[in-house]
Order: C-alpha cells, then structure tokens, then sequence
C-alpha cells in the first residue's frame, strides 16, 4: 500500500518527492480524506497512527526526505457523511482585514527545528488556527469546559478565552462549565458560562470551575456527554488529565458519537511532553524569585546564613532550573533529575562549607521531588499515593534543613543560620502574568478553532512557537524532564559554579554518582 498515491493530502507538501498538485479550491475538505484513509490505515498494523512517513513510501530511496506528519483525528475519521459549513469568521470583524484568515491544510509545524543539511526532514503537526470549512453550526454546539488536577496560573484565562472566543467567532451561546474536575460529569451540576460570567475570572488565581484528582470514570463521563447533548468538550489539565482525556476521545469514537474533544495542557511543572511550555510556569518562576530573594536577604544580613527554598516539581526540576537561572541568587539547585549527596568530596556539605567562608551566607533551591531516594531511605514503609495515583513525596525540605543543621552544629562544631522556605503552593495559586495570559488567549483561541473545524482527541500548544494540533496519544507517551545531557541544565552548572555530583568517592557518594553516570548513559541525547 503506498500513501504516496493514495492520499490526497500529500501532494499538498512540495518537496523532492511531491508530484502531485493540491487542488487550489481543495481546503480543509481535502485534508479530511487523508484523514479518513490514514485512519483506516491505522488498523493496519503495519502503519502507526501516529507516524505515517508520507514521503517514506515512495519507491526511489534516494528522494526520500523522511517527512512525516503526525496528525490528529478528524470527526469524519468515524462519520464520514458529515457535512461541513462555511466558517463564520469569513463574515467576522476581527478578521475582515486580515490578509489570510485561515490556516491551509497543509500548513505543518516541525517538531525538529534545528537540522542540517540533509538530515532527514521528520515529524510535522498540523498547525493550529481557524479553517475554512466548520463541522459544527453556531447553534448547534453545546459545549463544556473542564479543569483537572493541581492548580496553575492561568486556568481561568483560558477558561474565559474558551467561552468568549466560541461566543464572540463562532457566535456560540450554549456552554456549561463542568465542575469539580472529572468527577463532576456525573456527580454535580453544571455551571452555564457567557462572556459576562466570565469577564472578570482572569483577574484570579485558581479555577473558577473548580478541580479534583482521581474520579475518572469514562464510562460514566461519556454516557454524561450524551446524556446532556455536549458535542464539544474542552479539558484543562496535565499529564493525567491528558490521558483521562484521549480515554473519553476513544469512547466517544468508539459509540460513533459527534463529539469533539480538545485538551489544552496545564502544570506549572512543565512536565508535558512535545509542547515548548505549559502556561502559567513563568508566571510560577516569576513568582519563585520573590521566596528567593527574601532567603537572600535573611541569609546575608547574619553569619554563616543557609537558606533553603523548596519549590514545585514532582518529577521535573523545570521550575527549580529557571527560577534559578533567573534569579543569580542561587548558590545551589537540586532536581528530581539529578542525584545529589551530602557526604564527602564533591558532596553538598563541602560546596556549602565552601561557600559559606568565601561569601558567609549559601542559596540552596530544591525541587520537592529531588533526594527522594534518601528519604525514602530514612523513613520506609512510606509510600502514599493521591487520589490520580501520583505518588505523595515526602519532604525533602525539611529533610534537608535538619541533615544540613546536625552535620554543621554537631560535627563540624559550626553555628549556622538556618532560613527554610516552602512557597510551594503562593506560585501557582496566583494569577498569570501578562505573558501567560497572552497564551492562555492563544491556546483557547485554537481549542475552539480546532473544535469547530472537527478536529478531535488533539491536545493544542506551541512547537517551536508555532501553535499546533497534537494527538493527545502523542503528547502522553513520555514526560518532559530536564535532560541533564542538554546544554541548559550546564548552563545552569556554568551559572551557579555548584558541584554536578559526578566526581565518585567509593568510600561515599560513590553508588550515587554511579546512580547519576547509569541514568545519563540511559539518557538520549539532545540539545536546547
Ligand atoms: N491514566 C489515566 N486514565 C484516565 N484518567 C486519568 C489517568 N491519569 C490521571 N487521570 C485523571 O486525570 C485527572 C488529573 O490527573 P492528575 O491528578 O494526575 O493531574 P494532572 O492532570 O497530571 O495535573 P498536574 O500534575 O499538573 O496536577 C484525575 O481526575 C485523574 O483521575
Ligand atoms: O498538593 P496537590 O494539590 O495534590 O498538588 C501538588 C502537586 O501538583 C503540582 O503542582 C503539579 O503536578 C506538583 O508540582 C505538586 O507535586
Ligand atoms: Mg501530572
């Protein structure tokens, strides 16, 4: 079977191996046969849904440009008769000037954006924005808005966004918040939502809709979706929502049911896979240098001053990395991602000791999920887990402060001026900052586009800076983490001058930085 001639779409892609002509009146309806045949074609297993190489299947290995898309679904995929409207922006104010309205179909955003010469051109999304043709009429959508897991700046940004970007472009007036997170499908009422509910929700931290962990039922989820007439269901969350979310695409695929599912992904760990960040996290970091400078000034105004401040990131140091690097402040930054140890040479007892007679006074950050492995360690039989099933840490901060404390004033008969910091929870139950919001807009605004236009079990967010329509499948594979391999974590090293806890010691930090070597030998390598 050769994609190369049966699908329409791929023409659309000028190349070395493009022969074939898009046809200029062809808009987003051409694109939806591709999708019709790539789908079926995913029951295949000798196709992957998610990588179909279109320029990989031409018979001439020479002219191979290994351009692949990796696409998303369209409602069509399951209902192929469905029938398609002009969309209403065509007659819109707020595009009437603008010089091209609509995304073409072939537009794809590159996921790889630093290559050679003739490396292989690789996995493309399609772009984000509003499409020609709609799948839905203006009075026909009954759509929801959901918010699941931890808070992050910006919820309610996006959550307004939503509902004046579907009432103000697409003239949509039927919207219902959903509230309590998952479980509030089936377990609460529902809120309506108009531009004026909405208008002043931005201004706050939190969600408006309200969130929860755990309470993911897709069966019950989905027979409330048709229950209730929704046909649009937008999903704010993370990593877990994300999944609970390609769960509820895949039911309502399965009952052949007309109803587009659009998540947009929040955590302030920027934990989320693919996308270039997750909104609210600089508004996180931001706020972070306000509980770094207060540890500095108490550290600085006393004699062998320590502080401590412990921030968010249970898998991810992202937030720990960036408020460092921001910050200049820091004299130290421990993440989940690297292991560190107290003891010995090259150990963070000796850098502190260090620094403390150069400069009298030390910044420590840590992540809360870094030295998990030590408590751990010290306090077995501990392993709770929230109601989603993440994992509960235990707290590395005070943890931290209390070993830092006995091998100062008990062993190294020093007295030291302990400042422990937890801001963990004042950085991400706060309002967006002004760059935030501005992608808050953005993300909202190519939900609702892409919902209209069809599109269906996609998460939405910036590669390289370009929004796009992943497939929600694609963005839950993995977790983004800090690759202590890339540049930025030794940028970082470079920065703050902190020890990288690789110098091994047998007689102590030996296993661990044994633990360190093993995890970057493990580690695929890359740059940022
Ligand atoms: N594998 C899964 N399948 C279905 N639902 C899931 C899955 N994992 C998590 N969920 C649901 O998603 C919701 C949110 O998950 P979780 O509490 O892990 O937060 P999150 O979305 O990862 O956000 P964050 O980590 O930023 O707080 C919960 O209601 C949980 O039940
Ligand atoms: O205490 P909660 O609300 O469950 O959330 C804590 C977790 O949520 C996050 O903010 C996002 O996953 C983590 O950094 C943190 O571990
Ligand atoms: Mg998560």
């Amino acid at each position: 079977m050769d994609l190369s001639i049966s699908s329409p779409f791929r023409g659309a892609f000028p190349g070395p191996t493009s022969t074939f002509i898009l046809n200029p009146k062809s808009r987003c309806s051409h694109s939806l046969n591709f999708f019709k045949h790539r789908n079926s074609y995913s029951k295949n297993p000798l196709f992957s849904r998610q990588k179909i190489p279109i320029r990989a299947q031409v018979s001439d290995p020479a002219v191979d440009d290994g351009f692949v898309i990796d696409d998303v679904p369209h409602l069509t995929d399951f209902l192929p008769d469905l029938p398609s409207y002009p969309n209403p922006l065509q007659t819109s104010q707020a595009y009437a000037i603008v010089k091209q309205t609509f995304v073409r179909p072939e537009d794809v955003v590159a996921q790889k954006i630093v290559v050679q010469k003739d490396s292989s051109r690789g996995v493309h999304f399609r772009r984000a924005g509003p499409c020609e043709k709609v799948y839905f009429k203006s009075e026909e959508v009954r759509a929801c808005i959901v918010t699941c897991g931890g808070l992050c700046p910006g919820i309610n940004t996006v959550i307004r966004e939503i509902v004046c970007g579907l009432n103000y472009m697409y003239g949509v007036d039927d919207i219902l918040g959903i509230q309590g997170g998952y479980r509030g499908f089936y377990s609460k009422n529902t809120l309506i939502l108009t531009p004026k509910v909405v208008n002043d929700i931005h201004k706050r931290g939190g969600t408006f809709l309200l969130t929860s962990r755990g309470g993911h039922d897709t069966q019950k989820i989905v027979d409330n979706i048709q229950d209730r007439g929704i046909n649009q269901v937008y999903i704010i969350g993370g990593d877990g929502t994300q999944r609970g979310a390609s769960r509820i695409y895949e039911e309502v695929e399965k009952r052949g049911l007309k109803v587009a599912v659009a998540g947009i992904p929040k955590t302030i760990d920027n934990d989320i896979a693919v996308i270039d960040k997750s909104f609210g996290f600089d508004t996180a970091v931001e706020e972070a240098q306000r509980a770094i400078n207060a540890a500095h000034v108490e550290v600085e105004s006393v004699e062998n001053g320590i502080g401590i401040v412990k921030l968010m990131g249970r898998y991810s140091g992202f937030i720990a990395m960036f408020a460092t690097l921001a910050s200049r402040d820091v004299d130290c930054c421990l993440i989940p991602e690297s292991p560190f140890y107290l003891e010995g040479k090259g150990g963070l007892f000796e850098f502190i000791e260090e620094r403390l007679k150069e400069n009298g006074h030390i910044v420590i950050v840590v992540a809360e999920g870094a030295g998990q492995e030590y408590l751990a360690q010290s306090m077995q039989g501990i392993d709770e887990k929230d109601a989603s099933g993440n994992r509960l840490l235990l707290d590395v901060g005070l943890w931290l402060t209390q070993n830092i404390k006995d091998h100062f004033t008990k062993e190294r008969k020093m007295a030291i001026n302990m400042k422990y910091i937890d801001p963990t929870y004042m950085i991400r139950a706060i309002p967006s900052n002004a760059s935030d919001n501005i992608y808050c807009t953005l993300l909202a605004q190519s939900a609702v586009h892409g919902a209209m236009a069809g599109y269906t079990g996609f998460t939405v967010g910036p590669v390289n800076s370009r929004h796009a329509y992943i497939p929600i499948s694609h963005v839950t594979e993995t977790q983004n983490t800090v690759k202590l391999t890339d540049r930025m974590w030794a940028r970082l090293l470079a920065s703050t001058n902190q020890p990288s806890f690789l110098n091994c010691d047998e007689s102590t930090g030996g296993k661990v930085c044994k633990d360190t070597i093993d995890l970057i030998n493990n580690m695929k390598i890359t740059s940022i």
